[in-house]
């Protein structure tokens, strides 16, 4: 495991720096080395000599600040300190008495404080315990309203370290330098819009601490290039053949919706899997010919609103020469044999979109608990509460445990900071994306793209959760990447599906 992939709460934060201390390692100390990271990382980003303001707290938070503070003054930037607070931890309150003793202007008062450009926020980190409220919820407030650049230490003063919920007000910050390991909180939607740029500050965190207090498997996992590349089925061996890697069944489309049958073959088709079959309605299939001529197309007989009726395929031997199927994209809820044909075939599975609309109304988990073999469920939010209406999905990686222990199946909640849960719990987070991606489509291009990777990952026996990770973390740097050449207005699913491939350009 490397550092980026750990997500820890406030309280295993608390842990693992409290056995570095019981090792040892002075506070003071880890506070000095930890400020020092940060002001290097400050005066690469503000230029020199301008005026910097340091939000100060009452704990080790406003701590790390005033050291930040002292080091970016004897570097000649202009500093001032606000710091309202009365009581301040001893350690904190030291370093508060030496900057006042540079020189350093230090405010009590909100309005004293002169305007700059940029303003460094050791407020509260982890140890933030409850709504903050009064003078210093004003005071956040009136930052907030300056809309000046705001850099924060280890989180936003105000998210809620574990949830990322907002306790009562929260300062936007332009960038959030997190230290030594990625909050919990930091990887939640609601906290998306106050962290800005997120990084990660390593102070060289021992690993054996991380294990002793994260356990050898940790519960939640962020899903990192390394970790994602490192699944891939790549390089491919010199003496692989076509049936070696994977022979994918795509079921989608209708006379409706023919663009998500396409979309669905073209993101498989990114993947790299060795045979794709496309079963579409019979009126739609030289459309798919003509997009996809390296694909299988099997048109189906079709019901009058144009949906497939039925697999025009013998019965269960054919499916199970697949090593995987995906069911779904552009189905229409016309199709229900179909989804109760695939959920009862002993073929690994991905069920999308109008396949999690069918499983919904026949009942998730009493339909699901019929299958022994692999089952990938895609939800959008709106498609998770069809299948799970009593499952909150506001902490969606309780949500995702929730559903993925009741089905027994591998659940992806799609978002903005996609989460994936395995049937024991373990949940991997997808921290980096784009809202370009929020567009129609781009869904069935990740079921095209998951389910080519899962039909060469069957060859290796590749983790099946991995592979879906894989998937999810591909899909979304796709998206960014194309939004960083043609704007986040510019990433239609089309384009996204042209993308794929650049992304394993630049990463193998
Ligand atoms: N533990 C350590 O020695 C280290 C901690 N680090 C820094 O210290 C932070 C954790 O320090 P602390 O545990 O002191 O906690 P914080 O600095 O996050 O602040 C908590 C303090 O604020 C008070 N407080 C909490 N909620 C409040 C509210 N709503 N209104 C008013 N006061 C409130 C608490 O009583 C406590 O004194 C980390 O986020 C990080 O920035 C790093 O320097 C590494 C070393
Ligand atoms: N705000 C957002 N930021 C990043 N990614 C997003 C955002 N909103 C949606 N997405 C991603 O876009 C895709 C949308 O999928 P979905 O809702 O199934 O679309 P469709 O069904 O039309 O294909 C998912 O991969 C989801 O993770
Ligand atoms: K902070």
């Amino acid at each position: 495991m490397i550092k980026e992939q750990f997500v820890v709460t406030s309280a295993q934060m608390r842990d693992i720096e409290g056995r570095i201390f019981a090792a040892g390692m002075p506070v003071a100390a880890l506070m000095e080395k930890v400020a020092g990271l940060i002001s290097d990382r400050l005066q690469v980003i503000i230029p020199k000599g301008r005026c910097v303001g340091i939000l100060v707290g009452p704990g080790h938070n406003g701590g790390d600040a005033l050291v930040v503070a002292r080091e970016l003054h004897f570097r000649g930037y202009q500093v001032w300190i606000y710091q309202p607070f009365s009581k301040l931890k001893e350690l904190t309150n030291q370093h508060f008495q030496y900057a006042q003793s540079l020189g350093i202007p230090c405010f009590q008062e909100i309005d004293k404080v002169p305007n700059c450009d940029f303003l460094i926020d050791g407020l509260f980190g982890f140890g933030l315990e409850r709504e903050i409220t009064d003078y210093i919820a004003a005071a956040i407030n009136y930052f907030n309203a300056w809309n000046k650049q705001i850099f924060s230490i280890d989180l936003p003063s105000g998210l809620h370290t574990d949830t990322g919920e907002v306790l009562g007000v929260a300062i936007r910050a332009t960038q959030t330098f997190c230290l030594g390991l990625w909050k919990q909180g930091l990887l939640q939607e609601q906290a998306l819009e106050y962290i800005g740029q997120a990084e990660l500050i390593d102070f060289d965190i021992p690993l054996a601490d991380i294990d002793a207090v994260l356990g050898e498997v940790p519960k939640i996992q962020r899903i990192t290039q390394t970790t994602a590349i490192g699944t891939l089925p790549l390089p491919r061996s010199p003496i692989t053949h076509k049936y070696k890697s994977g022979h994918l069944l795509l079921i989608c489309g209708s006379r409706r919706y023919a663009g998500g049958a396409i979309l669905t073959g073209l993101g498989a088709r990114a993947s790299g899997v060795g045979m794709l079959s496309i079963a579409v309605p019979e009126s739609i299939k030289p459309l798919l010919v003509s997009h996809l001529p390296e694909a299988l197309i099997i048109g189906c007989p079709e019901t009058e609103t144009g949906a497939i009726s039925h697999l025009p395929l013998p019965e269960k031997t054919h499916l199970s020469s697949f090593s995987v199927i995906a069911c779904g994209p552009g189905l229409t809820q016309d199709s229900t044999p179909i989804v109760q044909q695939v959920i009862e075939s002993d073929v690994p599975l991905i069920l999308d979109a109008d396949a999690l609309n069918i499983l919904a109304q026949l009942g998730t988990i009493s339909t699901l608990k019929k299958r022994q073999t692999t089952t990938v469920l895609t939800p959008h939010t709106g498609e998770f509460h069809r299948l799970f209406p009593d499952i909150s999905y506001t902490n969606r990686v309780k949500a995702v445990q929730t559903a993925a222990a009741q089905t027994g199946a591998v659940v992806l909640l799609k978002g903005a900071r996609t989460a994936i849960s395995n049937p024991e719990g373990v949940v991997w987070i997808n921290s980096e994306s784009t809202p370009a991606l929020a567009r129609g489509g781009s869904g069935d291009v990740l079921t095209g793209l998951m389910g080519g990777l899962l039909a060469q990952a069957a060859i290796k026996q590749t983790p099946i959760e991995d592979v879906v990770a894989t998937a999810a973390w591909w899909h979304s740097q796709a998206g960014i990447l194309a939004a960083a050449e043609r704007t986040e207005l510019g990433v239609d699913a089309f384009t996204l599906t042209q993308y794929l491939m650049k992304v394993l350009l630049d990463f193998t």
